[in-house]
């Protein structure tokens, strides 16, 4: 029993320690020594720290990709814990190479040339939506923006919604499975994304007209990717009002348009997510960058 709880005591501290090595400034950050204080935290049987080393081998954070040894992590969890099992189940129904990639290509459809927009039908199972809903739900905060004069991160009444991210530390295998499957839809590489974030719009909310271009930025966002993960609401299309399109998607389905012809900003790709009028619009939304993109510079 006391051996039982200085190992849990010991676990908790080396999970501490490793977190605090990634959750600080960039410039204090260290991948590899953070991976080494998870694997011994996971030794040591936290279970944090076991997802977390599955979190690092899904998407080859300081080490060699190993979709196989993330699985087998969070599997040992899935012993345990109701939540992490029902990832497992919806992970082993998805049709995946060994290497954690979709087998097929989903299909889009075109709906507009200039800009280009295209929509997909039943991207995600409606259990993947609800299973990224309930992932989020403990992270969502009131959305922000970049502030084009600073860089930063601040609160604007452009963007009233709530958003939550899957960053470095919270990108599950799950998660970074349905990165992928954005990646190989868009035919771009999964580094490009940005961490997927789940916006949810409640009566009121809206992102007024703006544009997903990173300014002065020469590795711009080239495709916003959005999928809808609850249609119960009235009102909140994206509307691309320049072009004279309004998109509403039914659960599952997923839409991506070019923010980019060429190098340069599209100026047709503007768009808004209208105000929701009834009940509430959840969707998943990844910015996808013209290069491989990383928010932690030395990873
Ligand atoms: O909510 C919407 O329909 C649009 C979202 C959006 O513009 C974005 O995430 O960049
Ligand atoms: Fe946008």
């Amino acid at each position: 029993m006391i051996a039982d709880s200085r190992s849990a005591n010991l676990g908790a501290a080396l999970f501490n320690r490793a977190y605090d090595l990634i959750d600080c400034a960039p410039a204090q950050r260290d991948f590899k020594r953070a991976r080494e204080l998870f694997s011994q935290a996971a030794a040591a049987g936290n279970l944090d720290a076991v997802r977390m080393v599955g979190n690092f081998a899904a998407r080859g954070i300081a080490q060699r990709r190993d979709w196989t040894a993330a699985l087998a992590s969070y599997r040992h969890v899935a012993t345990v814990d109701a939540q992490t099992e029902r990832t497992i189940k919806l992970i082993d129904s998805m049709v995946l190479t060994s290497d954690g990639n979709p087998v097929t290509a989903a299909q889009l459809e075109q709906i507009s040339a200039k800009p280009r927009i295209a929509r997909i039908a039943q991207f995600l199972t409606a259990d993947e939506c609800d299973m990224l809903i309930s992932l989020s739900a403990p992270m969502s905060r009131p959305a922000q923006v970049v502030d084009p004069y600073s860089g930063r991160l601040i609160h604007d009444p452009v963007r009233k919604a709530h958003s939550a991210f899957f960053g470095i530390l919270s990108e599950s295998p799950f998660v970074h499975a349905i990165n992928r499957r954005i990646a190989l839809a868009s035919s771009t590489d999964v580094d490009q994304g940005e961490p997927l974030q789940i916006l949810r719009y409640r009566v009121g909310d809206e992102y007024r007209p703006h544009v997903d271009n990173v300014a002065g930025d020469d590795n711009d966002r080239l495709i916003t990717f959005l999928i809808c993960l609850d249609d119960r609401f009235s009102g909140g299309e994206t509307e691309f009002p320049l072009a004279g399109v309004k998109v509403r998607l039914e659960k599952g389905a997923a839409m991506m348009f070019y923010n980019c012809q060429g190098n340069q900003p599209d100026p047709l790709a503007v768009h808004a997510g209208l105000p929701v009028t009834k009940g509430e619009k959840i969707i998943a939304s990844r910015w996808i960058r013209k290069r491989r993109f990383s928010p932690w510079p030395d990873q």
